[in-house]
């Protein structure tokens, strides 16, 4: 007999296949975009596109405008010029974001529920209240990331690597087909950042989007399908076999 709530391989991979009939849908396409600030460009003539179910790792020096095309995605700033198309349910809030976390932050002096619960505030325009079925999708993501026990602790108590936890578990009450993560495991130990991994690929197996920006794209590019490089004005965007023979990747070392 099956476990509850653990699955067989079988049910895994039937899931795995079902994800991969389903038809790809555009999430997100920029169009010769100029993404920046008050009309001027940072990056210019840019072509992108996150389709649901594409893992894509974003790298580049600082200031090259990944902070940029984040805030672009999430509505927070509008294109200088071009075309940046977001599906309507990106529109309406449905994209989980774990922003990189600052020491006030960590320090935040709520429970673990309360800190998860707050995933469904952008998408509570018409609601000044939480449902019920908030509630149970709010333990149902605890659970899926292992932090269920953990529900009534003190945000602020936690280890570095749980705190990231509670954040994915926020990011997925808002999320339903994208989440985009800003240098996750910057702050966590080794073990941590691989559990977080391990996480963010077995969301991305069971169908959600994945944009991730990050400076770790050696332990990150074995899971990326595509990778986004900002460079000085100029960009590399395409499948990790394309970017391991181009130049952009030399930076990064990743071929050893
Ligand atoms: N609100 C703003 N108004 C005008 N220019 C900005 C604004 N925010 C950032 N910039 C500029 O845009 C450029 C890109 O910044 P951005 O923060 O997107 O880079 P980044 O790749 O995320 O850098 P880092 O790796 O250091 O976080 C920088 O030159 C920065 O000074």
């Amino acid at each position: 007999m099956q476990e509850q709530g653990k699955e067989s391989s079988t049910d895994s991979q039937n899931k795995k296949k079902e994800n991969n009939l389903k038809e790809k849908k555009d999430l997100i396409c920029c169009h010769d975009a100029g993404l920046g600030y008050e009309n001027k460009s940072i990056i210019e003539h840019f072509n992108f596109e996150v389709q649901s179910g594409d893992y894509v790792c974003v790298v580049g020096e600082n200031g090259s405008g990944k902070s940029t095309l984040l805030k672009t995605i999430l509505g927070l700033i509008k294109q200088v010029s071009g075309e940046v198309v977001l599906s309507d349910d990106i529109k309406n809030g449905a994209i989980g974001y774990l922003p990189q976390q600052t020491q006030v932050q960590r320090n935040f002096p709520a429970s673990v529920m309360e800190v998860v619960m707050s995933g469904f505030l952008n998408q509570k325009k018409r609601f000044t209240f939480y449902r019920n079925e908030d509630k149970k999708r709010a333990i149902y993501n605890m659970k899926r990331l292992g932090i269920e026990s953990l529900q009534k602790a003190c945000y602020g108590n936690l280890s570095g690597g749980q705190q990231q936890r509670v954040l994915l578990a926020r990011a997925l009450c808002a999320a339903r087909d994208i989440l985009v993560l800003d240098e996750p495991v910057t702050g966590l130990d080794p073990m941590a950042a691989a559990e977080l991994y391990d996480n963010l690929h077995k969301l991305h197996q069971e169908g959600m989007a994945i944009v991730m920006v990050t400076h770790d794209l050696k332990s990150t590019v074995h899971w990326a399908d595509k990778i986004l490089h900002l460079s000085n004005g100029s960009y590399f965007f395409g499948s990790v076999h394309e970017y391991m023979d181009s130049d952009f990747s030399d930076i990064f070392s990743i071929h050893s």
